[in-house]
């Protein structure tokens, strides 16, 4: 029987408007909505990739400080073959030091053996999982959007608009991982790298503590210091391709609550409440 391609899964899926520039819908494959240029690379990941107990998996929605998180990570693992000057993550926008899981696979650019898939759940590989305040994930969303459309002379939707699509949007999360909130761990980000770091199987030694390697990466990988980055200020993601963005546009503000700036009580509570009724019987909370 032959194989129903990407594609053709594609247009059978439940679809709902989006507020993106490039493609207008969002499709609902397993629960989570993506915008149809994400999902053949998600679903050829789902189908062929073969993880190793080695594999350090960084997962994040849109928008709850992946940039950070991708940062901090690969500068605790290559803590020692680099030095201060000459860590890429100074002169490269940190997505762009971090293979990206499903843009890999759908290049077909893994050597990964794919006739026989493992579940990432189930293999010995790290997962890292990072969630925001899904208030100020939107708000960022919405900011993020809005500036990519500017540099196309394009306009945003109203911001209430995009709240009603937002809130329409649903997701699902995954167990046995590390799980990381970003708003606990702004609170205490160096307890929070040392956790990282030793549940990825990289700790720090006493040594290492003591000359302040720790503090070194919280520094690097700052807000103020990656965004004032020439690479950050001006270059390009994904240059030369349909999907090329600004690498300024990844860094707005970088602080919490700024979601009061933005939407009323009324807004907040109904997130608040979407949220919640997704997180019942998880044992997370807000
Ligand atoms: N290094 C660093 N430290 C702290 N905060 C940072 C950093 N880099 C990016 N940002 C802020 O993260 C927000 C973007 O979220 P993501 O990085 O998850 O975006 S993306 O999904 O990867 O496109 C967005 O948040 P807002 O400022 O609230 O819009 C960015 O400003």
């Amino acid at each position: 029987m032959k194989m129903a391609s990407f594609k053709e899964i594609i247009s059978t899926l439940p679809r709902r408007k989006g507020w993106n520039d490039s493609d207008n819908d969002l499709f609902l494959y397993r629960s989570f909505y993506y915008y149809s240029f994400f999902i053949e690379g998600v679903m050829s990941a789902q189908q062929n990739f073969q993880s190793q107990p080695s594999d350090i998996i960084i997962c994040s929605a849109s928008k709850t400080r992946t940039t950070w998180l991708k940062s901090l990570t690969f500068a605790i693992v290559t803590r020692t073959t680099f030095d201060d000057s000459t860590n890429p993550l100074l002169t490269n926008l940190s997505h762009d030091c971090v293979p990206l899981l499903e843009v890999d696979l759908a290049q077909s650019s893994t050597n990964r053996d794919p006739k026989n898939p493992l579940s990432i759940i189930d293999s010995s590989g790290k997962i890292v999982y990072i969630c925001r305040d899904p208030k100020d994930s939107f708000v960022s969303l919405y900011h993020f959007i809005a500036r990519r459309l500017a540099s196309k002379d394009m306009k945003p939707l109203a911001l209430e608009e995009a709240f009603e699509l937002y809130c329409g949007a649903s997701l699902d999360r995954p167990d046995k991982i590390l799980f990381l909130k970003y708003e606990e761990m702004i609170e205490d980000t160096i307890l929070y790298i040392k956790k990282i770091a030793d549940f990825i199987g990289y700790p720090f030694s006493f040594e290492e503590i003591e000359k302040g390697s720790v503090e070194k990466i919280v520094n690097m990988c700052s807000f103020e210091n990656l965004s004032n980055l020439e690479v950050n200020k001006s270059g390009k993601h994904r240059e030369g391709t349909p999907g090329a963005i600004e690498n300024k546009i990844f860094f707005r503000k970088g602080k919490v609550g700024d979601w009061e700036n933005y939407l009323t009580p009324e807004m907040a509570a109904r997130l608040d409440s979407i949220t919640l009724q997704k997180l019942n019987g998880s044992g997370l909370t807000l």
